[in-house]
């Protein structure tokens, strides 16, 4: 049993099976697991999750924690995680960048995917454990688990962007989904404004007390009367372990210096790293490019741009429908301004191992990060923190919650093309210094508000919060 649960849709976890049939596991590189691994270490601590696989069972011991696998089917896979999470929910959420579908037996099948969540989460929690749920996938964990252990501390955090109430009610299930995540002792959003929106959405929605004043950043909770509980409410922007990114990215010098060489020796090294998403604006910036190269504002002759994208949710349609249109436009750029030997767009679509993607970062100029919609953007704290030695620039959308955090970036908004290639030009024109200050502040923004801050501070208002209402019982 534990003493501190994480449950998140996806386990910590890369299950590979060597040539000889014997299976490894090895500790996945994400930002969670980066977070949690202090907290879980110094626990006796579990993880609750799916393996990314269909039915799988297995419940490895990794790196001293212990990982629960929740078995999904293949249905349940289509209907839960392809279906109601990442076709309603992520677009809803994702201020409706494509058209969200609502469907009742998708539905259906989310709230019996929660439960085995729950249910698991139920099982793997020792008395009076704490519990921390992530992300969209599991709305309805909190107040199912509630209602399994009412001796639990219960946090809840989304790491994705939350509506407001004109999008968020199209929901035919908007009063669940509420009253699920109400569960929770404490509600974690990245920034101030959706933990608002959630406020107001109690309010009129569930005609709950909430209240109205603003909230801050990890501090100036909102409240939520429900019967005899007080559900706390707050902003908690999530970051990356930066002393660890800076120095391993100054490891990467000499590798650096070979991909510039590899491509060229370009004057201007742009890079775009992010999962192949149609949120993440790969489209805005490939349009931008072209029009600098046909504008004659960028020389196609002497300026790359390397795109790494990494596949995601490929069998759901948006994500087809985005792959053709960035590999549509990558081929018109390089056969409109390129040449047979030299074409201005490299694009890779598969993961690159982290020391390379650290060596990328210390070798390009600008950094293009330009979501439509992104609830944090990780990838820009990593450039950031990547640039100890205080080269390149940072190109970020302001539509990023990362923007919020790092106003010394090149700013832009991605639905004004003007914008986003005036400041494409100005982060790689700008004198030296100017540069070189602005990423200085960009550095030092990242090593002081790290992911241990976010995970120290939610879990510090979890156990203030959880300790009130315990009061009260
Ligand atoms: N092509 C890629 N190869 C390797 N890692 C990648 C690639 N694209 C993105 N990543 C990593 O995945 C994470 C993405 O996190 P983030 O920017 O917050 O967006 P999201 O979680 O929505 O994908 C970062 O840690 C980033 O380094
Ligand atoms: O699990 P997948 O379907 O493969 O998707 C990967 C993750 O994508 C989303 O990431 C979000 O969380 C980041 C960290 O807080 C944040 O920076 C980013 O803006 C978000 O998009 C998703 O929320 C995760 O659940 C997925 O695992």
């Amino acid at each position: 049993m534990a003493d501190f649960v994480v449950v998140a849709n996806r386990l910590p976890v890369d299950k590979r099976i060597e040539p000889d049939g014997t299976v490894t596991y090895k500790r996945a590189p994400g930002g969670l697991v980066t977070a949690l691994t202090p907290t879980l270490a110094t626990h006796s601590g579990a993880w609750v999750g799916w393996s990314g696989a269909p039915n799988s069972t297995d419940d490895p011991r990794v790196d001293g924690i212990d990982l629960t696998s929740v078995p999904l089917t293949e249905a349940e896979i289509a209907d839960y995680y392809e279906g109601f999470a990442n076709s309603t929910l992520w677009p809803l959420y994702h201020d409706l960048l494509v058209e969200p579908v609502f469907d009742h037996d998708w539905w259906s099948t989310y709230v019996e995917v929660n439960r085995k969540f729950a249910q698991a989460a139920a099982d793997a929690a020792d008395r009076g454990a704490t519990v921390w749920i992530h992300d969209y996938q599991l709305q309805l964990v909190p107040q199912m688990l509630r209602d399994l252990r009412p001796d639990l501390r219960i946090g809840f955090f989304l790491h994705i962007p939350f509506p407001p109430y004109e999008l968020f009610t199209r929901l035919p299930w908007r009063e669940e989904l509420l009253r699920g995540l109400l569960g929770a002792d404490l509600i974690g959003f990245h920034l101030p404004g959706g933990a608002e929106n959630f406020l107001t959405l109690v309010r009129r929605v569930l005609k709950l007390d909430a209240s109205r004043d603003p909230v801050g950043v990890r501090d100036g909770l909102g409240a939520i009367r429900d019967g005899g509980r007080t559900v706390r409410v707050g902003s908690f922007p999530i970051s990356i372990d930066a002393a660890n990114v800076a120095e391993q990215a100054a490891a990467t010098t000499d590798r650096a210096a070979q991909i510039r060489a590899e491509l060229g020796n370009p004057s201007t090294i742009l890079l775009g790293v992010d999962r192949l998403d149609y949120t993440k604006g790969i489209d805005v910036r490939l349009d931008a490019l072209d029009a600098l190269f046909a504008a004659g504002r960028l020389d196609p002759a002497d300026t790359v741009f390397v795109q790494l994208a990494s596949p995601s949710r490929e069998n759901v349609d948006s994500y087809i429908a985005v792959r053709g249109r960035i590999e549509r436009a990558v081929a018109h750029i390089n056969g409109t301004h390129g040449t047979v030997a030299s074409p201005p767009i490299r694009y890779l679509l598969r993961p690159v191992a982290r020391d390379e993607l650290l060596a990328y970062f210390r070798a390009a100029d600008v950094m293009l990060v330009t979501p439509l919609r992104d609830g944090m953007n990780l990838v820009a704290k990593e450039y950031a923190a990547a640039r100890s030695d205080l080269g390149g620039a940072l190109v970020l959308s302001e539509f990023t919650g990362a923007a919020a955090e790092m106003d010394r970036a090149y700013l832009v908004n991605p639905y004004d093309p003007r914008d986003v290639q005036d400041m494409i030009v100005a982060a790689a024109t700008d004198p030296a210094d100017r540069r070189r200050e602005r990423m200085a502040a960009l550095h030092r923004q990242v090593v002081d508000f790290d992911v241990d801050l976010w995970s120290r501070s939610f879990l510090q208002c979890l156990a203030g919060a959880a300790a009130e209402n315990e009061s009260t019982r």
